[in-house]
Formats: structure tokens, sequence, C-alpha cells
């Protein structure tokens, strides 16, 4: 049997522990450290403890013995600690795809993957169909529109809750509309998929967002409606939030799962 691949994860936090408990099976990827900020460390060693005994818990990543990085903290690491690794060779499986809606960073990412003769993966995370999307692309696309529906709690802490108690929300309330860059810009940590979409799509300036805070629903819905040369589709994902984190679906856990999985299995889907 060959080595296993040795991953440095970055945060662990919901998506983080969650994908820790479902890579203890996995006997071909092996997690060597857990990258997160000095005030996380002891809990990030208690998780550690309990489902990586092998992995050191660490503020940064270590410089040698990773073969493979992936992120699961939020924007502010991708500049810390992802565009290092690139540039020292190192592959990188990103989930905080929003962090590429500031001025240049998909540029500098792509610069440093090119430097390290490396690539970084931007995972598809709590939304579907983005390969259809990006494939539509290539015929040419005219229009893509997406509609994030949470709870009101999944919008606490955001932008949403100026000018409205999301708590006493009695029917929905769109809190936000415009382009998918001013959304992944305003909501970091609620809108990497309007991000994801239009990276796969028109763009992040010509996606057109709206984000829906709901009382009437449980689940975190996303709505993608994409028409071109290909034809068109409409989607639509009613997304289980994890416990931990209700800003955030479970299928982002099983996405960034599947994406490691696919970097060492024979056979990849
Ligand atoms: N692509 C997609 O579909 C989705 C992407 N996401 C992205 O994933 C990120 C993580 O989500 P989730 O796990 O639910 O969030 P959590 O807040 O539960 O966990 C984030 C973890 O990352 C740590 N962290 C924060 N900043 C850094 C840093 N600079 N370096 C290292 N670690 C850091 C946090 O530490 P501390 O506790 O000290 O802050 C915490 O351990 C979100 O911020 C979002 O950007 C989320 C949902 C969907
Ligand atoms: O997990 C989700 O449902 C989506 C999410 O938070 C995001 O787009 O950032």
């Amino acid at each position: 049997m060959s080595n296993p691949t040795r991953i440095a994860l970055i945060g662990c936090g919901a998506i983080g522990s969650a994908m820790l408990e479902l890579l203890q099976a996995d006997a071909a990827l092996e997690i060597q450290a857990i990258v997160v900020p000095a005030d996380a460390f002891a809990a990030a060693q208690a998780t550690a403890e309990r489902l990586a005994p092998g992995a050191q818990v660490v503020s940064c990543v270590p410089p040698g013995g990773i073969d493979l990085v992936v992120e699961a903290a939020g924007h502010a690491a991708i500049e810390a600690h992802v565009l290092p690794a690139l540039q020292r060779g190192t592959p990188c499986v990103v989930a905080s795809v929003g962090a590429l809606s500031a001025p240049g960073l998909a540029e500098k990412l792509e610069a440093a993957a090119l430097a390290g003769g490396t690539q970084v993966q931007l995972i598809a995370g709590a939304i579907g169909a983005i390969d259809a999307l990006a494939a539509a692309r290539v015929g040419g696309l005219d229009e893509v529109r997406y509609i994030g529906r949470k709870p009101p709690q999944a919008w606490k802490g955001t932008p949403a809750e100026q000018g409205r108690d999301l708590a006493s929300l009695a029917r929905e309330t769109v809190i936000f509309e415009g382009s998918a860059r001013e959304a992944a810009t305003l909501y970091p940590k609620n809108a990497n998929v309007a991000a994801t979409v239009s990276l796969a799509g028109l763009g992040l300036d010509r996606t057109l967002v709206r984000l829906i805070a709901d009382p009437a629903v449980a689940d975190n819905v996303h709505v993608v409606e994409a028409r071109g040369a290909f034809g068109s589709f409409e989607l639509t994902m009613r997304n289980k939030p994890l416990a931990a984190n209700p800003k955030t679906s479970a299928l982002t856990v099983y996405s960034a799962v599947r994406a490691l999985r696919n970097r060492v299995a024979a056979l990849a889907i």
C-alpha cells in the first residue's frame, strides 16, 4: 500500500471537526496538522485527541511533511495560510470561496499556484450543479441568479441585523439584493455559495444574488437559475444546517471530504 497523503487542516470549527469525524475511516488520508489561531488551541487539542490523535495543533501550516492543505476556516485564512502553502508547492483545497470576492485575491491565488507548480481547488461546498454551470459557461451564459434562504438565526452577527430584530421576523424578509461580489464581501460566512456560483458561471459582478431570512424554513435553501446556449436549469437544494453552526450546511462537510477522497481514489467521481 502507498503512503497516506499527509494533510494540514486549517480551521477546527463546525466544518473542520465534522470532517475529522468522517476522515477517521480513511487510511489513505492522514491528518498531520490542525491549524487554528492561538485562542482556539485548547478546543482544537481536545477535538484532535478524540478524532485525530496523530495530528499536531499548530498556528501555521508546517513548512515540510504536508502533501495537501484543506481550508475550512474563513476568509482571512486564505491570505494567511493558503497563499504561502501554494507558493511552497503544496496543493490546497478551499472552502471559503467567498474570499475570492476581494479584489486581486483570485489573481494572487493563481500566481501562487503557478509559482509553486501546483493547484488550488475550490470546492462546490453547499451547492450542487457547479459542474453543469461551469460546462454551460463554455457555450455561453445569458443569465445566472442565486437565491439563498436561511432561518433568521443563521443571519445572526451579519449586516442583516441592522435595523431589524431577526428573532421577531414574522415573514420572509429580503436582507440583500445585489451582485455576488457584494454578497460575499458583506456575508463572508453566509454567501460563499454566491461566490462559487458566480465563479463557475457569469462572474462576481454579473451574477444576481438575493438573500432571504425566512422564519418559515428550518433548512438552508439554495436556488440557482441559469440560462444560456446550453438551455436552462433551475436547482433547489434544501440543506440541513450543522448543529454546531446554523450558518453552515452539512453538505459543505461532505463536499470537502469528497474532494479529499477524490485526490487519492483510483477512480474519482
Ligand atoms: N463553500 C461553502 O459552501 C461554504 C463555505 N463556508 C466557509 O467555511 C468557513 C468555516 O465554516 P465553519 O466551520 O462553519 O465555521 P466555524 O466558525 O465553526 O469554524 C471556523 C474555524 O476556523 C478557525 N479560524 C478562524 N480564522 C482562522 C485563521 N485565520 N486561521 C486558522 N483558523 C482560523 C476558527 O477559530 P476561532 O474559533 O478561534 O475563530 C474555527 O476553528 C466559513 O467561514 C465559510 O467561509 C461555510 C459554509 C459553506
Ligand atoms: O452552508 C451553506 O448553506 C452556505 C453558506 O453558508 C455559504 O454560502 O457561505
